[in-house]
């Protein structure tokens, strides 16, 4: 069977989707898509040579009986609707984060699904699909460096365009690291704080860029996540684990270091594309593989919801400057993981 498969919004991330979904997945079709400006759909079907249809409204896709599942790569505050609509049709969908653009939003998505009495919502949270933040993970399970004290992230964006905004740093960028240091630590967070150092000259319109956020888990570990997303030199994404008994450093995708001509370098990847290249091309073809048999997997609408509500808090922090709490309800059985 091949699933056929509905996008609302071709922008950067819709492209690339589109892109993966035509000539690098197995067992799918884009059949639909839409954009506000419903002329760029038709540009990429031409890119792809896609037959399919081009709509300026998101729910045609979603009530089109040509299309089996969805894709909603929007732009953020649109992702609500979209999904609420198709867990209302009853057909699985892939929501690009923020699954909303508040923790109420996703909090409406969490309860429509649980209604619905099965799961249909997948959140593109790609990083648990990266194989350095997967071996990562199994040597800290390993317990070879006993438990983990200090995490230190950094995500660094060579640029962000001009509409990108102070709040995007938590609510856009951030939740990526909300949520996948929980998946590595099996933890739950209990405070947050955002730390505004000096402005760097790069940033569009008083944007507050760097930021830096301490986090606190329940058992106590201490996150610090360096937020810096016009660093100019490219995109970088680290994750150093302090344990009682060493530290763990993830590894980065496969490089060659050089030396030559006295100088010592090794290549730094352009953007999210280049880096998380082989992971979305699993996370999507795992939504392809489970649609098929009417099931949906990995990061769930809950995590969203999570990382959603932890962002949440941190706006509060950016606002006060002080240690701000994360109150996150304990996870329904719907959404525990056996
Ligand atoms: N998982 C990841 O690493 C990444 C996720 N994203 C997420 O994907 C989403 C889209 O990001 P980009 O592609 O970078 O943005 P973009 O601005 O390039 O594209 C958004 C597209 O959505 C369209 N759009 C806006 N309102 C719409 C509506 N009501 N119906 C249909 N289309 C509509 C816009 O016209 C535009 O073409 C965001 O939520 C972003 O956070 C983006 C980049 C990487
Ligand atoms: O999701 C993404 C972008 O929207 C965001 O702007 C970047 O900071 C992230 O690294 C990227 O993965």
């Amino acid at each position: 069977m091949t699933v056929r498969i509905g996008v609302i919004g071709v922008g950067m991330i819709g492209q690339d989707h589109i892109r993966r979904c035509t000539q690098v997945l197995n067992g799918c079709q884009i059949v639909a898509a839409s954009d506000i400006n419903v002329q760029s759909v038709q540009k990429v079907f031409d890119q792809y040579q896609i037959t399919g249809k081009a709509y300026d409204n998101g729910h045609d896709v979603i009530a089109s009986p040509e299309v089996d599942a969805i894709l909603v790569t929007s732009s953020g505050p649109t992702h609500e609707e979209y999904v609420l609509a198709a867990i209302k049709a009853g057909k699985p969908v892939f929501c690009e984060k923020p699954l909303a653009v508040t923790a109420q939003g996703c909090e409406r998505i969490v309860k429509a699904e649980m209604a619905a009495g099965k799961r249909l919502v997948q959140v593109g949270f790609m990083r648990s699909f990266d194989a350095c933040y997967r071996k990562l993970k199994t040597t800290l399970s390993s317990g070879q460096l006993g438990e983990p004290l200090v995490v230190k992230c950094v995500h660094h964006n060579a640029e962000v365009g001009d509409s990108y905004t102070t709040d995007m740093g938590v609510t856009d960028s951030m939740v990526h690291e909300f949520d996948i240091i929980r998946w590595l630590l099996n933890d739950d967070y209990h405070s947050i704080q955002v730390v505004s150092p000096r402005r760097t000259k790069h940033a569009h319109h008083g944007v507050q860029d760097p930021q830096m956020v301490l986090l606190k888990t329940k058992k106590g570990v201490l996150i610090t996540i360096d937020l810096f997303v016009n660093c100019q030199y490219g995109y970088d994404i680290r994750c150093d684990v302090v344990c009682e008994d060493g530290i763990a450093y993830m590894p980065s995708p496969l490089q060659v270091p050089v030396r030559t001509r006295g100088q010592l370098s090794e290549h730094v990847n352009a953007d999210w594309r280049e880096r998380f290249i082989v992971a979305y091309d699993i996370e999507l073809q795992s939504f392809v593989d489970n649609a098929k048999q009417q099931r949906v997997e990995g990061p769930s609408a809950w995590d969203g919801f999570v990382a959603s509500t932890t962002a949440a808090a941190g706006m509060v922090a950016l606002t006060s400057g002080q240690i701000t709490p994360v109150d996150i309800p304990d996870c329904p059985a719907f959404y525990r993981k056996a």
